[in-house]
């Protein structure tokens, strides 16, 4: 056989498989629409987002996946299914700390899919307030980031509003320079988020010493004033520069090789127990003798896991701290149940942020 026919032989299979593909996938959302119209038979008409039997579906995937494809790619490919299925069932509104562009619309669309009618929002507080008011279903905010620390005024909000953390993911920040201009010696000037531009110090340091660094309130929004400025760059991801249509001169030119930013999905319930969840919680001991110490003690007693401490000044007086702390765990967890019982006892504040399955692949 010549290698033509062998190719066209090829590609008659792929073109089978992939109208069996094509017939299965259309079986498997006629099957969600029958649980949707099972669930709003039940009487559950609200939300039909189920974020725990989601993670149980891309980590079933993930397991019994046998290559060549990885398993990163099949849970993409099958994320991006359910997303199809369940706007097909009901479209979520999803707010995100924006413009178009940002890392966090990036993360909106990895923990959705992109069958979302997505919401870009000028701020942190706007999303919070967004979700609270039910004009936006969720919201994703970032909260911490591998190089540069929390987030603080994410922390804030959650301290004040009334919503729940409903999930969490983390994505790897890849920064890179590009620019309407192609020569990059008539760079003057370099525009970028302020985490952005710390991310990247040293590499600026190094490539571009003397350009001017102007912070600004996104990295897409660094794109956006690149776009018009004439002899200037950003430093921003690809999604930022494709929508802006500037040139990458330089890819992921951030300082640390594993620059990840974690960042929180917002709602208004929590969703049930996986089995790998994680609860957040804001404790404090103002006021009360005896320390962190003592606020710890029921999560060693009960052999509970922390996975993160945080803490920031209370801002109710001088040298008052709250704790920002992740348990592994779902708060309806008898052990964590009573850590937490025990813990309100001996605090002045304590609130459960919330408690959500623990951020997938
Ligand atoms: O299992 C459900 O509850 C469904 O609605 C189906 C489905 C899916 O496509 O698998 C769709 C949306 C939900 O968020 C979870 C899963």
């Amino acid at each position: 056989m010549s290698e033509t026919v062998k190719l066209e032989s090829v590609r008659a299979r792929i073109d089978a498989i992939d109208d069996e593909i094509l017939r299965l996938i259309n079986e498997r959302a006629q099957a969600a629409q029958e649980v949707a119209r099972i669930k709003r038979a039940a009487g559950e008409d609200g939300d039909l987002y189920r974020p725990a039997r989601e993670v149980e579906v891309l980590n079933r995937i993930g397991a019994a996946n046998g290559g060549p494809l990885t398993d990163e790619d099949v849970i993409r490919l099958f994320r991006e299914l359910m997303s199809a299925c369940l706007a097909l069932q009901q479209p979520l509104q999803v707010a995100f700390l924006g413009p178009q562009g940002t890392f966090t619309q990036e993360a909106a669309l990895k923990h959705f899919g992109h069958g979302i009618r997505a919401l870009a929002l000028e701020s942190v507080d706007a999303v919070f307030r967004e979700v609270e008011s039910g004009n936006a279903d969720y919201g994703v905010v970032p909260v911490e980031n591998s190089t540069e620390g929390v987030v603080t005024h994410t922390l804030d909000c959650f301290m004040v509003s009334p919503l729940q953390i409903v999930g969490e993911l983390e994505l790897p920040i890849r920064h890179c320079l590009a620019s309407k201009e192609t020569d990059w010696s008539a760079i003057c000037q370099v525009f970028s988020h302020p985490q952005g531009l710390a991310q990247c110090r040293a590499w600026l340091d190094q490539h571009l010493p003397g350009v001017q660094r102007l912070p600004v309130s996104s990295t897409a929004e660094a794109a956006r004033r690149a776009a018009e400025t004439p002899q200037s760059a950003a430093v921003a991801g690809q999604a930022a520069m494709q929508h802006y249509g500037l040139t990458v001169l330089y890819s992921n030119i951030q300082d640390g090789a594993a620059n990840t930013t974690r960042f929180l999905v917002l709602g208004d319930h929590s969703p049930p127990p996986t089995g790998a969840d994680k609860t957040s919680i804001v404790v404090s001991r103002a006021d009360k003798p005896g320390g962190l110490a003592t606020l710890l003690a029921p999560l060693v007693r009960y052999g509970l896991n922390m996975s993160r401490i945080e803490s920031r000044p209370s801002r109710q007086g001088m040298w008052q701290y709250v704790f920002f702390i992740d348990i592994l765990g779902h708060a309806e967890d008898s052990n964590l149940r009573r850590a937490l019982d025990e813990m309100q006892q001996l605090a002045s504040l304590l609130k459960i942020l919330g408690s959500y399955p623990r951020a997938a692949r």
